[in-house]
């Protein structure tokens, strides 16, 4: 992790679940401080929700007042609010002035001409980051547009690199990174949790049962990123001749997990696409 770059100037509109992982993981690792912090939210829990727990940080309504105080400018409100958040207007009537910020969104399927024409240049950076920011072991995929500098990818990185891995991408394999990392913690919950369904029928207690499969997914993953080996191998160093394993990988394939999981990642890439 570099924590050389120091990120200073953040305001991010939209305080709910995506930026309370991200930036939450951020103020965790230290490459930001809360004093450093403005959330613009909309409703009062939100807003408490964020001063209770980072007091230091600023907490408004004011999306005017907020994006004029930034350096950099993080839209993390759901992909059909953005347009409605680069429209805005404060009661005298003045519009939001984008001019001089690096703008960071993290909305799904909201491409970046979309953006540039909204805060009238290109300094601009879409980014795809995924709930496991929270501990520090989060996925995020980004592109960035043509008044982007070399400064500004660092910053990002050194931002992503606090709260997990990141991959510079091209702008039509972000709906990829949506598929795979954006939503794929959901699919592990899922696996995590039919796993200790699977235990519990096989007698096991429930805590117990939750535990073990939760060890299992996490040591499986480790192995593949320690070891470097492919899945395949793996997978295949488990499955013992006549044994347990290969018992249940043939109920796995009988029930086309394999495609199934492909089919997953695809009609998330697919949705993504259908949002811009
Ligand atoms: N939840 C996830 O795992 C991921 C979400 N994303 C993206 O992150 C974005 C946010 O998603 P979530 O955090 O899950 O949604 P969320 O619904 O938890 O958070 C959105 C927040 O924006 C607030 N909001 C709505 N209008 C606003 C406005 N005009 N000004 C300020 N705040 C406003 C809402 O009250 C809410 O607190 C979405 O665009 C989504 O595509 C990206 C990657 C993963
Ligand atoms: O479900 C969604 O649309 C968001 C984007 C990726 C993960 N959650």
């Amino acid at each position: 992790m570099n924590l050389e770059m120091q990120l200073t100037g953040l305001t991010v509109i939209g305080g709910g679940q995506m930026a309370r992982a991200l930036v939450g993981g951020m103020l965790e690792s230290g490459c930001l401080k809360a004093s450093e912090l403005t959330i613009v939210h909309k409703t009062k829990s939100t807003g408490e929700w964020w001063s209770s727990k980072y007091s230091e940080c600023t907490t408004t309504t004011d999306t005017v007042e907020a994006v004029a105080g930034a350096k950099v400018v993080m839209l993390a409100v759901k992909p059909h609010i953005i347009a409605e958040v680069l429209a805005v207007k404060n009661s005298a009537g003045k519009s939001a002035d984008w001019s001089g910020k690096l703008i960071v969104s993290i909305a799904a399927g909201i491409g970046l001409d979309k953006l540039i024409d909204g805060v009238g240049h290109d300094r601009v950076v879409r980014v795809m980051p995924n709930t496991p920011s929270l501990v520090g072991e989060g996925a995020s995929g980004f592109c960035v547009s043509g008044g982007v500098s070399d400064d500004d990818v660092q910053l990002i990185e050194t931002m992503l690199n606090s709260v997990g891995i990141a991959a510079q991408v091209t702008e039509p394999q972000m709906n990829g990174v949506t598929g795979v990392s954006g939503s794929g913690p959901a699919y592990v919950f899922l696996i995590i949790e039919a796993l200790a369904d699977g235990g519990v029928a096989a007698g096991l207690p429930r805590a117990t049962a939750l535990q073990l499969a939760t060890q299992t997914v996490l040591g499986a993953a480790k192995m593949v990123r320690e070891t470097g080996e492919h899945p395949g191998f793996l997978k295949d160093n488990v499955c013992s001749p006549g044994g347990t394993t290969i018992a249940a990988m043939s109920v796995l394939e009988q029930n086309a997990v394999r495609g199934a999981m492909i089919q997953a990642v695809q009609a998330s890439a697919n949705r993504s696409r259908e949002l811009a």
